[in-house]
């Protein structure tokens, strides 16, 4: 069981890009692995729980620090049972934060609320933009140097929010700072799999711009493999369906939250990328929403490839269909009001 986990990682890791072999090699065996910290903030939440699981899991992490307002002491002594690499500590309550987060290498924020149907993303923003603000002054303050892996809704504001309050600290570095929308790319690649009718693992598929409705569009005229019994419409619907994924979930729980495994399951395969390439593996390559000067907005989701300081380059967009060119341009002015938000509200008072 614990193999196929393992192995399933191992798999995914051909990235939105063309998988390359030799990162599928080389994975590091617990012995030879640096030391690697990381935190997760909401860790007793549903996303928070299976991605502690997740990074238990993963043998590049030696420390695991699981932090919430309530809840984690259980959810750590739990994980920490399993015999994997990490120690594994818990951490609740605002007195804590600091010890949680001290010596990060990276810190991935699944704290706030999730969906329920009928709402946005955007209906999160009062209660997430607060606590995502106080979570990034923390980590401004404890772990400066720490890849912060923000998942908590609605992204397109909370990376402009936690950008704002890293600058205002002085700590701000944009190659360190990552809005996860890998559960975007997850979506494509299993719908356009299933459409095609070809096997999901060596599927890729790039998703670009943001995380919410029409912001993502996956770039499937990039698609590999290449399906020739694909219509346009299958495009397009594929290509809603992309877009709604979240939706379908949030209405399928029916008031019970939002994705939480298939986005745990995302997470982690982020962070593992994360940490490949910050133990320097080459060719590491993501779609994340990060600063950006690909398109005129200041963030943007694209093919971004990782090092052993975060961010070592952000891809251009490659060649798009008309229906992409044109899903780019509708997709630019909403995605520019929700950064605009996110920054109005981190320097308000
Ligand atoms: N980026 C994505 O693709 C993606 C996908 C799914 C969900 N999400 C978002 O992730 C967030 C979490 O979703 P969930 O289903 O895990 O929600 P949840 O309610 O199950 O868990 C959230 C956790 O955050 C904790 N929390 C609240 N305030 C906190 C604080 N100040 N510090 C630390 N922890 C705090 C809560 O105690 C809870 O345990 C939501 O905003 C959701 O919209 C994003
Ligand atoms: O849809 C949501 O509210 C959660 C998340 O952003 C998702 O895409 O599943």
């Amino acid at each position: 069981m614990l193999r196929s986990i393992r192995a399933s990682l191992k798999r995914a890791n051909n990235s939105a890009s063309s998988p390359s072999p030799q990162l599928l090699r080389r994975s590091y065996s617990s012995e030879s692995a640096p030391e690697r910290k990381v935190a997760v903030l909401g860790a007793a939440g549903g996303i928070g729980q299976p991605l502690a699981l997740l990074m238990k899991l993963n043998p590049l992490v030696s420390h695991l620090s699981l932090y919430d307002i309530a809840g984690t002491p259980g959810v750590a002594a739990d994980v920490s049972h399993i015999n994997t690499r990490s120690e594994v500590a818990g951490f609740v309550g605002e007195e804590q934060l600091g010890k949680a987060l001290e010596g990060s290498d990276i810190v991935i924020i699944p704290a706030g609320v999730p969906r329920k149907p009928g709402m946005t993303r955007d209906d999160l923003f009062n209660i997430n933009a607060g606590i995502v603000k106080s979570l990034c002054t923390a980590i401004a303050k404890y772990c400066p140097n720490a890849l912060v892996n923000m998942i908590s809704n609605p992204v397109n504001s909370t990376v402009p929010i936690a950008a704002e309050v890293f600058k205002k600290a002085g700590t701000y570095d944009e190659k360190k700072l990552f809005g996860v929308t890998t559960l975007d790319v997850v979506r494509a690649k299993t719908f356009y799999a299933g459409k095609a009718k070809v096997p999901v693992e060596g599927v890729n598929v790039p998703v670009v711009g943001g995380h919410a409705g029409i912001t993502i569009l996956p770039l499937f005229s990039q698609a590999t493999p290449k399906a020739n019994n694909l219509s346009g419409e299958d495009l397009m619907a594929l290509t809603k369906r992309t877009q709604d994924g979240g939706t379908e979930v949030v209405e399928a729980k029916a008031g019970k939250g939002s994705a939480t495994l298939s986005m745990a399951y995302a997470g982690a395969i982020f962070a593992d990328a994360c940490l490949k390439g910050l133990n320097g593996v080459p060719d590491v390559v993501e779609c994340s929403y990060v600063q950006s000067s690909i398109t005129e907005l200041p963030f943007f989701a694209s093919k971004v490839r990782l090092g052993k300081n975060g961010v070592e380059e952000v891809l251009g967009l490659g060649p798009l269909s008309d229906f992409e060119k044109q899903g780019l341009e509708s997709l630019l002015p909403e995605l520019k009001s929700s950064i605009e938000k996110g920054i109005a509200f981190a320097n308000q008072g």
